[in-house]
C-alpha cells in the first residue's frame, strides 16, 4: 500500500483549517507542502508562516518541496517551522551533498527532487545519504498538470539503483496522479503518492484518498 500525501497546493486558502482537518480524518499519510520562489520555477506559492500554521494543525508528517534556489539560504527557518521532510531539487543546488548534511544534522529528513528531464543516475552519489527521492512527473511549478508517462521507467530505474544498494528510500511522485495511472505507478516501484487536484477536485477527498491507497 503507498504512502499517500496530498498537496496542499490544490486545497481552498480560504478554508485551510477545514482542508487540515479533512486530511486529519483520512488516510492520508503525510501533508505535501510546495514552496516555490517565482524564480526555480514560474509561479510563486507559500512561505514559512503558513507551513509554521499548518504544522499546529496536524501530527501527520510534514514533506515540505522546495522549489528554490539556493534552498540551503532556508533550511534552519523550515526546521523550525516543523518540516519533517525537506525536499531540495537537484536542479537548485551547487552543492548538494552539503545541503543534504544540513538538512539531516538539523534533525530532519533528506529528500532530492528531480525535474522531468534530470537522468535517476545523477543520484547515484547521494543515494546513501537521503531519505526520499522526489521524482517530478510534471514540470515543476504548477498543481494539475498531466503526467509525463516517460517518469515510469525512471521509477524502475531508481527502484533497481536502490535495491542494488541496498538501501530503503522512498520513491515519491509528484504531479498528475490519478485513479487511473496510480496503480502503474506502484507496480513500477514507487511508494509515496502525491495527489494535488485529484483529492482537492474531487466531489468527495476523503473517499478519494481511500481510493488512492486501495489502488497502488
Ligand atoms: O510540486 C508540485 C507542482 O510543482 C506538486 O506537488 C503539485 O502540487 C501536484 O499537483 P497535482 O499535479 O497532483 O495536481
Ligand atoms: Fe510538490
Amino acid at each position: 500500500m503507498p504512502l499517500i500525501a496530498p498537496s496542499l497546493l490544490s486545497a481552498n486558502f480560504l478554508r485551510l483549517e477545514d482542508d487540515c482537518r479533512m486530511l486529519n480524518d483520512s488516510a492520508a499519510d503525510w501533508f505535501h507542502l510546495d514552496v516555490m520562489d517565482g524564480r526555480f520555477v514560474p509561479n510563486l506559492s507559500f512561505g514559512l508562516p503558513v507551513i509554521e500554521h499548518i504544522r499546529k494543525a496536524t501530527k501527520k508528517v510534514c514533506d515540505v518541496h522546495l522549489m528554490i534556489l539556493e534552498p540551503e539560504r532556508y533550511t534552519e527557518a523550515f526546521a523550525k517551522a516543523g518540516a519533517d521532510i525537506l525536499t531540495v531539487h537537484l536542479e537548485a543546488c551547487t552543492h548538494l551533498h552539503r545541503n543534504i548534511q544540513q538538512i539531516k544534522s538539523l534533525g530532519m529528513k533528506a529528500g532530492v527532487a528531480v525535474n522531468p528531464h534530470t537522468r535517476v543516475e545523477l543520484l547515484q552519489d547521494v543515494l546513501e545519504d537521503i531519505d526520499l527521492v522526489c521524482l517530478m512527473s510534471v514540470n515543476p511549478g504548477f498543481g494539475g498538470q498531466a503526467f509525463i508517462p516517460r517518469t515510469l521507467e525512471k521509477i524502475r530505474t531508481l527502484r533497481r539503483m536502490i535495491d542494488e544498494a541496498g538501501l530503503n528510500i522512498h520513491i515519491e511522485i509528484d504531479g498528475g496522479v490519478t485513479l487511473e495511472n496510480a496503480p502503474a505507478i506502484v507496480a513500477a516501484g514507487a511508494d509515496v503518492l502525491v495527489a494535488g487536484n485529484t483529492v482537492f477536485r474531487a466531489a468527495d477527498p476523503t473517499a478519494t484518498i481511500q481510493a488512492l491507497k486501495n489502488l497502488g
